[in-house]
This record gives structure tokens, C-alpha cells and sequence, in this order.
């Protein structure tokens, strides 16, 4: 059995904690492995809000196809994806993700600015809340590395994060069917190909038993990335997981890393004469169940300039470029502004909206 990932697990709203050690850690986290848990105490996020979001997830992808295919995918990445539509990783995957994805933009007075399906349309406050809270959240993060980093102003991060601004940044649920309802799976297939995210920080939240993400490590192994890891059990929810983009992997030169991750069919699935329960210990995962997992992808505002950081640990981070981001070669590419880096990542992964395209830009 795989050894799991041992990504620290942090208390960002511990009571009296010291913030700069708090930014420290989080910044050891982000250099180390990319990866980084935050504690779930319902301070930074209520729990019931995270459930609610799940629950209209569920109505949303449970909706007439016809309905969804209605809000289908645009160039500016809001919409709905059908099964396969997607490939994160076209040079190895023979076939698209096996999951469906919904992509919020922004909303406006409570109300989405794109076409949602009809049974979501009660719930439109709420995601915009949601939305909303998840922002914050990470700009908090933001500002803790800004610490962290002692990047001077620390609030440089966060500046670059204004809510207002027209940005990248996009709430996306996904939807990944059950194992036993597509038969079609074959050996070596993973429900979403391996890739590093685009923005700056990506929270990504999950449901007790449903495994099935992995980190590449430094070794070029897969570690799974336990939902619940030790120590968390007994919360009331899983802790949110965080992650690094290249676009902070870039503007850090490599210091912060951006890891590469996929979802894979539990060992469970694919060789099930291996007994029960193979794939992260602890969490056994049902074979007849969908999986469900909400992302927010984080990104500054477009008109962002990726000017160097002011930050003395940033520039002295010499081999960073090279060391860092092997296999993450869009971390070394030069790109104006933060509007710019996405369009070219977009391209990429989405070759049947953009045709011809975006083959030229993937790597
Ligand atoms: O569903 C998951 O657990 C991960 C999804 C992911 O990595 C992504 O959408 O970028
Ligand atoms: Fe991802």
C-alpha cells in the first residue's frame, strides 16, 4: 500500500497563536510539499455553509442533461463540463476525465451573471456566499505568506487578490461517477489526469470516504492524500485542503511549489483480489458511490503584473527555476500578467473548445 503524504496540518484561527509562527509554518508547508491542511473549526468557514455547497452540488449535477449541457463550458471558463470533456493530462491519458465540473465566475447582487440550471437557481445567494467566504479565506493565506515570506508590504499578496477586480478566480464542483457505473474504465485510467493548478492558492474541499486524490512526489511516486488525516478523525469536518499554483509557484521563482496531483480509481477498484480497503488505510471507499469535490481556484486580479516579489527569502531562492518545478514547466515561463498565464493553462486542457489551439501550448 502506498504511504500516504505527510503535508503538515494547520490551525490558522487558533486562539492566541502567535501569527508569525503561523505564517512560518504554512510557508514550510507550501516549500516542502505544495500541499498544506487547514484545520476546519467553522471559524474561517462554517461547516453547514460546506454542506450546503455539497448539497446543491448534488441537485446541480443531478439535473436533466439537457439542462446542464444548456450552461456548457465557455472561453471564460464558466459553465458546465460533460464527462470526458475535460483532459488534464492529454500526453498520458487514452481517454478525458472520468467527472463532470460546473465553473462559477462571479456573481452579482446574489445572482450568478451566467446560465445555471433551473434547480439551482433557489440557491444562488448561497454560492455567492460561499464564493465569497472561500476568497476571503484565501486571502488570509495570502497575507499569511506575505508574512511568512516577509515580503515587504506583507499585504502584497492580498492586494494583488482584490475581490472587485475582474479575475481567474472560480468556484467549480465536480462530480465523479461511480466506479461501478462506468464500466468502460480500464487499467491506468484516473478519474482526473495528473496536472498542477494555474492560480495562486487552490482550497479544495472533500467528503469523509470518498479517497482518491494523490501528490507526485519528488521520487515521481504517487502518496494518496488522506481526506481525514491522523489527528483530524474526530472533527467536525474534514480540515480544507490547500494547495500552491503555478502562478505563486512563478511569481515565488520556484520557492512555494506547485505539486502536481491527480485523482485516481481506488487500489480497491482496479484489483480488488487485493482485499478490501487497500487504498489509504484507514478510508475504505465505496465502489457504488459518486464522488463529489469543490474547488476554489484562487487567482489575482487580471491586470496583474508577475513583477518580482519583494521578498529577500524570494530573490535569494537562486536554484528555485530549476529544482522546484521539474516537471512544472509553465512555473518558468514568462508571462506579463495574471490574465495572460491563465488564457495560456485554459488552452491547454480544453482542446475540443479551443480546437487546434491549445495543442501548441501543451506540454
Ligand atoms: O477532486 C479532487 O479531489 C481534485 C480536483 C483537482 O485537483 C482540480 O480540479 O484541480
Ligand atoms: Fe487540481
Amino acid at each position: 500500500m502506498p504511504e500516504a503524504a505527510a503535508i503538515p496540518i494547520i490551525d490558522i484561527s487558533a486562539k492566541g497563536a502567535d501569527q508569525i509562527q503561523i505564517a512560518k509554518s504554512l510557508v514550510d508547508a507550501a516549500v516542502e510539499y505544495g500541499f498544506v491542511y487547514i484545520k476546519s473549526r467553522g471559524l474561517d468557514l462554517r461547516i453547514e455553509q460546506i454542506q450546503n455547497a455539497f448539497d446543491v452540488s448534488r441537485k446541480l449535477f443531478n439535473s436533466p442533461l439537457d439542462e446542464k449541457a444548456r450552461c456548457k463550458i465557455q472561453k471564460n471558463n464558466q459553465g458546465w463540463s460533460g464527462m470526458h470533456a475535460e483532459t488534464l493530462d492529454p500526453k498520458t491519458q487514452r481517454v478525458g476525465d472520468f467527472k463532470e465540473g460546473f465553473n462559477f465566475g462571479t456573481f452579482k447582487d446574489g445572482k450568478a451573471t451566467q446560465p445555471i440550471p433551473s434547480s439551482i437557481e433557489p440557491h444562488q445567494a448561497e454560492l455567492a456566499a460561499f464564493r465569497e467566504t472561500c476568497h476571503n479565506l484565501c486571502r488570509k493565506l495570502l497575507h499569511l505568506f506575505g508574512i511568512g515570506l516577509e515580503v515587504n508590504p506583507p499585504d502584497f499578496f492580498t492586494r494583488a487578490h482584490s475581490p472587485t477586480e475582474p479575475s481567474g478566480s472560480i468556484l467549480r464542483f465536480l462530480y465523479y461517477p461511480p466506479p461501478s457505473a462506468t464500466p468502460d474504465v480500464r487499467a491506468g485510467d484516473v478519474r482526473a489526469g495528473a496536472h498542477s493548478d494555474y492560480g495562486s492558492v487552490t482550497l479544495l474541499f472533500r467528503l469523509r470516504g470518498q479517497a482518491g486524490l494523490e501528490i507526485r512526489t519528488p521520487s515521481g511516486a504517487w502518496a494518496p492524500v488522506p481526506v481525514c488525516p491522523p489527528g483530524t478523525e474526530d472533527d467536525a469536518a474534514p480540515p480544507v485542503l490547500v494547495n500552491i499554483g503555478d502562478l505563486l509557484s512563478y511569481w515565488t521563482n520556484g520557492l512555494l511549489r506547485s505539486t502536481v496531483h491527480r485523482v485516481a480509481f481506488s487500489e480497491q477498484y482496479q484489483h480488488p483480489q487485493q482485499g478490501e480497503n487497500t487504498d489509504v488505510g484507514t478510508e475504505p471507499e465505496s465502489t457504488a458511490d459518486p464522488r463529489y469535490s469543490i474547488v476554489y481556484f484562487c487567482h489575482p486580479a487580471d491586470a496583474t503584473p508577475l513583477d518580482p516579489v519583494p521578498s529577500d527569502r524570494v530573490a535569494c531562492f537562486g536554484s528555485g527555476l530549476a529544482g522546484a518545478n521539474q516537471g512544472n514547466p509553465y512555473a518558468e515561463r514568462k508571462v506579463l500578467t495574471a490574465g495572460e498565464h491563465l488564457q495560456m493553462r485554459l488552452q491547454a486542457s480544453y482542446l475540443q473548445l479551443y480546437g487546434g489551439e491549445g495543442k501548441k501550448e501543451s506540454v
